[in-house]
């Protein structure tokens, strides 16, 4: 594939666009908070919000009826200019590229609300041309408004193609922020046999061999999503921008919805959507560090000032690579106590 030279790549795409960003702005996102903006009821509530999770996005997408895209674009936008979101993002997810409404979803936005809002969400992104298509459309529309700050663009993995062209989205344009794992429309693309937003499957799990004396035979149940989540994190992380778990549609089932946040954070996810307020606080205990971890890597750091050579702590081997380790939860545990004074003291920072 023929790619821009580096100087190339970092030029802005219009004549009056800002730079690109060479590195992410450091920014706390431990939930995407999805809004139905064309419900007056729950935007009037997004004032009170915001304060409480990380990233507010108002949702245009799936989700919302036909008949009320153009009131969920009207009530972004009224909520955009009305609501004061301090240091809580503002993201918006648009409709898809070949729908009806994408070109007026974003027009409207921009000229509306463009100084404010930090990512759009595009979904079902299926190969870095569609990337390099809104590229160049916010470049075009933040020269044209004269928008001091390049707004990012965060990905949707959602179809069968996206998964296979992952590492060419991740490393599309300098403007890209992250990807969002879609299980619901991967698994229709992938002709998946299930009929869940994410999280387990009982029936794919692998089986212990029968034994002579008939003894029920061990099952465990595997993870549907292991592998497209692994693939994701490693284009993120080689890219430098962001992986996040994506929705979990289950609200009652807050124990499995705990479980499938877990394991995205642990593999090296930042965040996860959350789709209901009950799915809030799950994300902020996951995607928060464990105090305990936190003091361990503290210990770590402190044995090892300069991050080189090897020491025992506990009977546990440590060297520059665990410091590594350390570092990346140590930085995560001060994000989380600047906006945290709860867990500031927790850490002890
Ligand atoms: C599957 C692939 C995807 O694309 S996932 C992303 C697309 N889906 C979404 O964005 C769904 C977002 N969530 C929602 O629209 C609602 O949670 C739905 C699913 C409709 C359920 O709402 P409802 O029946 O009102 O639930 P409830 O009675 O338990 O609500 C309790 C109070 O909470 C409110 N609420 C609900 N959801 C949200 C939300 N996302 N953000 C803010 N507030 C929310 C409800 O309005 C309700 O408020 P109140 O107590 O009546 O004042
Ligand atoms: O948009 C999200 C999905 O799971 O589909
Ligand atoms: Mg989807």
């Amino acid at each position: 594939m023929t790619t821009k030279t580096p100087r190339q790549f970092f030029r802005p795409l219009a004549i009056g666009a800002p730079e690109p960003f060479r590195e992410l702005p450091l920014r706390l996102e431990r939930m995407i908070h999805f809004v139905p903006p064309h419900l007056e009821k729950v935007r009037a509530k997004v004032g009170d919000l915001a304060p409480t999770v990380d990233i507010v996005l108002g949702n245009l997408e799936d989700a919302i009826p036909v008949e009320a895209k153009q009131a969920a674009r009207d009530g972004f936008i009224a909520m955009g200019q009305a609501v004061d979101f301090g240091k809580t993002g503002l993201w918006t997810r648009v409709n898809a590229l070949n729908s009806p409404w994408f070109l007026d979803d974003i027009t409207a936005i921009m000229g509306q609300i463009g100084g404010k809002l930090d990512v759009v969400m595009v979904p079902k992104v299926e190969g870095p041309w569609d990337i390099h298509y809104v590229d160049q459309l916010l470049a075009q529309f933040e020269a044209k408004y004269c928008l001091p700050k390049p707004i990012l663009i965060h990905a949707i993995l959602e179809t069968a193609e996206g998964v296979k062209n992952v590492e060419t989205i991740a490393t599309a344009s300098p403007r890209m922020h992250g990807m969002s794992l879609g299980p619901a429309d991967l698994a229709a693309s992938r002709a998946m046999k299930t009929t869940r937003v994410g999280g387990g499957h009982p029936e794919y799990k692998v089986i212990a061999d029968p034994t002579s004396d008939g003894a029920p035979r061990a099952v465990a149940q595997q993870d549907l999503w292991h592998y497209t989540l692994a693939k994701m994190v490693d284009a993120c992380a080689a890219a430098g921008i962001k992986p996040f778990y994506g929705p979990f549609g289950d609200f009652a089932d807050e124990a499995a919805c705990e479980a499938q946040f877990r394991n995205a954070f642990l593999l090296g996810c930042a965040g996860a959507w959350t789709l209901h307020p009950s799915q809030i606080a799950i994300a902020k205990r996951v995607f928060s560090p464990d105090p305990a971890e936190v003091a361990f890597a503290k210990r770590i750091l402190e044995a090892m000032p300069d991050g080189s050579g090897a020491v025992m702590i506990d009977g546990k081997m440590q060297d520059d690579a665990t410091w590594k380790q350390a570092k990346i939860i140590v930085d995560l545990a001060r994000q989380v106590a600047a906006r945290d004074p709860q867990l500031a003291a927790h850490y002890g920072m």
